[in-house]
């Protein structure tokens, strides 16, 4: 799927149609998502951002294949998530998808290095080592790599489970919060590296937060208020980004 923006072709990694969530009933009934419509292009970062119960999350989870909408559709990679059983979708999931959350979810028993190819041992996959190299060269683990967890930093740490979520090549990186556990130097350091791994590597990042600071590093920012998108941003200002977030509905 491609999209033209500014005279060049866009690939389109992950999108969404006229999607909607609702949690409940009666009178418990959530609007979570109001039809939302998005294109996520490929080889940027991009913010999901809005005010807390607007709906970040799950958007994040629709569009991730980890919950299913109400009603509407999600392609992610050119696949129509609707179309797939829960079987098929757990397959699509480790193949095509990477995930970073704010607990880095390491096993403690392992090395860094060992965590980082977990999932292609899961899955039965060969490593490449050039792709480990690369991975590990930017996420600037080269010398970690025999460290347990309990001997890394945080910042260190959502570092390995970063290159985690990179070492399969997924078409897709959704991030949740990734520095919701870390103060804010160390916060900077693991953004500056999901940026180069888009930068340098060609990766697709999408990151919830309600952090402007976290949201400086991203190519792009979508504003999502009360269920519904309000902005979607290239290469936002402060200025034009706090505006977007206290504006609401459009
Ligand atoms: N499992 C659930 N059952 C009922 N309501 C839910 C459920 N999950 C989310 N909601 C509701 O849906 C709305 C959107 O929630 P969501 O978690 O997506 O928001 P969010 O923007 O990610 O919030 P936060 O920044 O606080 O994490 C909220 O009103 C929330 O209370």
């Amino acid at each position: 799927m491609t999209q033209t923006t500014q005279n060049t072709r866009v690939h389109t990694a992950a999108s969404a149609r006229d999607l909607t969530k609702t949690y409940g009933r009666g009178d418990s009934l959530v609007h979570a998502l109001r039809g939302v419509d998005v294109d996520l292009p490929a080889g940027r970062f991009t913010a999901i951002m809005g005010p807390s119960g607007s709906g970040k999350s799950t958007l994040m989870h629709c569009l991730a294949g980890l919950d299913g909408a109400t009603s509407g559709s999600v392609t992610v990679a050119g696949r129509d998530l609707a179309g797939l059983d829960d079987t098929a979708l757990t397959l699509f999931r480790r193949d095509h998808i990477g995930f970073v959350f704010q607990a880095f979810n390491l096993l403690p028993m392992l090395t860094a290095g060992q965590n980082i190819l977990l999932p292609l041992e899961l899955s039965g996959r060969a490593v490449d080592r050039v792709r480990y190299d690369q991975v590990v060269g930017v996420l600037g683990l080269a010398d970690r790599l025999g460290h347990l967890p309990s001997q890394l930093s945080g910042g260190q740490q959502q570092r390995v489970a970063i290159a985690r979520a990179l070492v399969t090549q997924p078409d897709i990186v959704f991030a949740d919060e990734p520095t919701g556990n870390l103060d804010s130097e160390a916060s900077a350091e693991v953004l500056g590296h999901l940026r180069r791994s888009v930068r340098e590597l060609g990766m697709t990042v999408v990151m919830v937060t309600h952090e402007l600071d976290a949201a400086a590093y991203a190519d792009d920012v979508v504003v999502i208020h009360d269920g519904a998108i309000t902005a979607h941003l290239s290469d936002p200002g402060q200025d034009e980004l706090v505006a977007a977030l206290r504006g609401g509905r459009a």
